[in-house]
């Protein structure tokens, strides 16, 4: 029941498409002991990310760290009959507890935006919080793969990096933005569009995740389908707002949470995949890169034993993508500056 549950869930949204329990790589019970953290593990995106962690089975440690409200949540989540173990940790004097030995640490900790924001309007308060719980990872798990979720990505993940540098730890292999929901939005919009099937459909979504710097190619979507250049400019661009739909419509109570979780949770088990040697996972997130010439930049991934053991080119780009590729760089150079510049002015 457990397997067939999440079998489902990553089967539909692998981007090599396999299912879960044919690509694992050694029979049911017999994974690698993994230890994953949640930090805002109480929060929105928190508590169902923590819920879908712990019906992985490649997860035998769960940790949930918040500045409050985690033991609730972990008391909850623990009665689910699945193999890890969770326990709770609230405040900052817990926090080396929660981290250590932990294999992946995901970040979905600060604040959400509220209508008429943009991401970057989160910097302020949001850059504090992932620097100081970067500084705890660099203390306590220097060697855990970081999924960083907490807005703006194209700001927080140069953050993350510069503070490990400081501390000495940085390894590029293991620090993700996770843009995953990018590319769960761009699958669903194509396939209503295309009328294919959903969990057929396969693309990249390529950049940064805030407005422009987000860039769906649609042109290398699989299934193919016969999509007008209207079609196509209106698809690019429900992705790029896909975030801003959702602040919409919950009018004040918060952005994406739901979706963010199930993206968050897909990006992990990649995540873990790759740790634990399965071949050929390959997921997008916005890493260190030579793609183009910015230092961080999203596009495909292939995850390994050590976390990143490839960034993926671009492929082939079409006229408008081209476009859409001069066009972002710009801001997200920007973005990757003023992150950088936080972390070395504080
Ligand atoms: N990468 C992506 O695609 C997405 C990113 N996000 C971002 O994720 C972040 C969280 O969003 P929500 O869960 O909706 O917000 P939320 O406000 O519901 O939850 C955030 C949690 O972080 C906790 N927190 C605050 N400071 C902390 C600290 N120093 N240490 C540990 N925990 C701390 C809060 O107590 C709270 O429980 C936001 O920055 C949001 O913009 C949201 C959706 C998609
Ligand atoms: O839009 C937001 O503020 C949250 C987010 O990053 C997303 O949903 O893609």
């Amino acid at each position: 029941m457990r397997t067939s549950m999440l079998t489902s869930i990553v089967r539909r949204s692998s981007t090599t498409g396999a299912s879960y329990v044919s690509r694992r790589g050694f029979a049911s019970g017999s994974a690698p002991e993994r230890k994953v953290a949640v930090l805002g593990a109480a929060g929105g995106i928190g508590q169902p990310l923590s819920l879908l962690m712990k019906l992985n089975p490649l997860v035998s440690s769960l940790s949930l760290y918040d500045i409050a409200g985690t033991p609730g949540v972990a008391a909850d989540v623990s009665h689910i009959n699945t193999r890890s173990e969770v326990v709770g940790f609230a405040g900052e004097e817990q926090l080396g507890k929660a981290l250590e030995g932990a294999d992946v640490v995901i970040i979905p900790a600060g604040v959400p935006r509220k209508p008429g924001m943009t991401r970057d309007d989160l910097f302020n308060i949001n850059a504090g919080i992932v620097k100081s719980l970067c500084t705890a990872i660099a203390k306590y798990c220097p060697n855990a793969l970081v999924n960083m979720i907490s807005n703006p990505v194209n700001s927080t993940v140069p953050i993350a990096a510069e503070v490990f540098k400081k501390a000495g730890t940085y390894d590029e292999k293991k620090l993700f933005g996770v843009t995953m929901l990018d590319v769960v939005r761009a699958k669903t919009f194509y396939a209503g569009k295309a009328k294919v099937n959903v969990a057929e459909v396969n693309l990249p979504v390529v950049g940064g995740h805030a407005g422009i710097t987000i860039l769906p190619l649609f042109s290398q979507a699989t299934p193919k389908a016969n999509l007008s250049n209207e079609e196509i400019v209106a698809l690019t661009k429900r992705t790029q707002d896909g975030g801003t739909e959702v602040v919409e419509a919950k009018a004040g109570k918060g952005s994406a949470t739901l979706s963010m979780a199930y993206a968050g949770a897909i990006f992990a088990d990649a995540c873990l995949k790759g740790l634990n040697g399965v071949p050929d996972v390959v997921e997008c997130a916005f890493v260190q890169s030579n793609v183009t010439e910015l230092p961080f930049f999203a596009s495909k991934v292939r995850l390994g034993k050590n976390g990143v053991e490839e960034v993926l080119g671009l492929g082939p780009l079409n006229d408008y993508e081209k476009q859409g590729l001069e066009a972002l760089k710009p801001e997200l150079l920007s973005s990757i500056e003023k992150g950088i510049k936080f972390a070395k002015e504080n």
